[in-house]
């Protein structure tokens, strides 16, 4: 089976936990139809950096992950699920079960204690993980800022191909321009799509060729930036800057804590506190920061 390739806006979820910490599953149908009906985002991409998926046990994140792919049927148009682990055996167990659930794609961060010495370790973890996914479109979640792990993810996808058949593309949240390109370029020849993760920084990649982008913001801010795309593709830069640059410097940029407790104000939904070593951002900023994103979508 052809993969349906990834492009456009994908939401990098929030996980919702209880006041008391633990997952919220109840949240996840309704978070799904605000996505589409006032974002007007179609896929996810869950379990990852927003989703805090490190800090989940696998467990959970497999209830998580049933839950995002049983809501999603006939809504979402993809679910990703990312699978990455400091241990390989949790990694293969997350992607056998995702595809047990009918998931749309699996993603890999590199392991972050003990690192891979060179692109070689980093191919044949990837190959190794999606090796209990066979039939699921595997990408390379890019990351160096959170694991640590700066090869250069054009060395990781060279010969790619070879090792891991359902390879396609890679989620690039890094700010190499010139990595970005030698990705986008050698993605061309394969299919592949490569999804960026700077979403202050959407508007570089685009013109590079990147074919979407995975983010945080895009959860509350998805119906502008989907506005961006499309003055991108028109060839308007006066409209697209504009897009880029006044919501980005105002209201991206900070972590998961403050994002996730921006997206219940903003949303009405309750996304819950984070989960320890994270700590709850003050209400009185996020709301701060909400009303601004809606006095700005307001006008647009
Ligand atoms: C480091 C980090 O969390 N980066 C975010 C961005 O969306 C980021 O929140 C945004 O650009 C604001 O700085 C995403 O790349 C992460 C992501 O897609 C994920 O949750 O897996």
């Amino acid at each position: 089976i052809t993969p349906v390739k990834l492009t456009g806006l994908v939401a990098a979820t929030f996980t919702p936990l209880t006041t008391e910490g633990e997952i919220n599953l109840s949240v996840i149908g309704p978070y799904i139809d605000y996505l589409k009906e006032k974002q007007n985002v179609k896929s996810v991409f869950i379990n990852g950096t927003t989703g805090e998926g490190c800090s989940l046990t696998v467990d959970e994140r497999k209830q998580l992950a049933a839950a995002w792919c049983q809501h999603g049927k006939g809504k979402l148009e993809q679910v990703i699920v990312h699978v990455g682990c400091m241990s390989i055996k949790d990694s293969q167990e997350l992607a056998r079960h995702a595809a047990s659930i009918g998931a749309d794609g699996i993603a890999v961060i590199s392991p972050s204690y003990f690192k891979p010495i060179n692109a070689d370790a980093l191919r044949l973890f990837i190959k190794e993980v999606s090796a209990f996914a066979p039939d699921l479109p595997m990408y390379y979640y890019h990351i160096p800022s959170m694991t640590g792990v700066a090869l250069d993810a054009a060395d990781v996808l060279n010969g790619i191909e070879q090792m891991i058949p359902s390879f396609q593309g890679v989620k690039y949240t890094g700010t190499d321009l010139r990595d970005l390109g030698q990705c986008v370029c050698y993605s061309q020849s394969h299919n592949w799509s490569v999804m960026f993760g700077v979403d202050e920084q959407l508007l570089g990649a685009l013109v590079l060729g990147v074919h979407g982008a995975v983010g945080s913001t895009y959860n509350y801010l998805g119906r502008i930036v989907n506005q961006m795309l499309a003055a991108f593709d028109n060839g308007n830069h006066m409209q697209t800057r504009a897009l880029q640059v006044h919501p980005s410097s105002h209201f991206a940029c900070f972590d998961v804590s403050v994002n996730k407790q921006v997206m219940s104000e903003v949303s009405g939904l309750a996304m819950g506190p984070p989960r320890l070593p994270l700590l709850p951002c003050p209400v009185s900023k996020a709301q701060a920061i909400a009303q601004k994103i809606k006095d700005f979508s307001q006008g647009h």
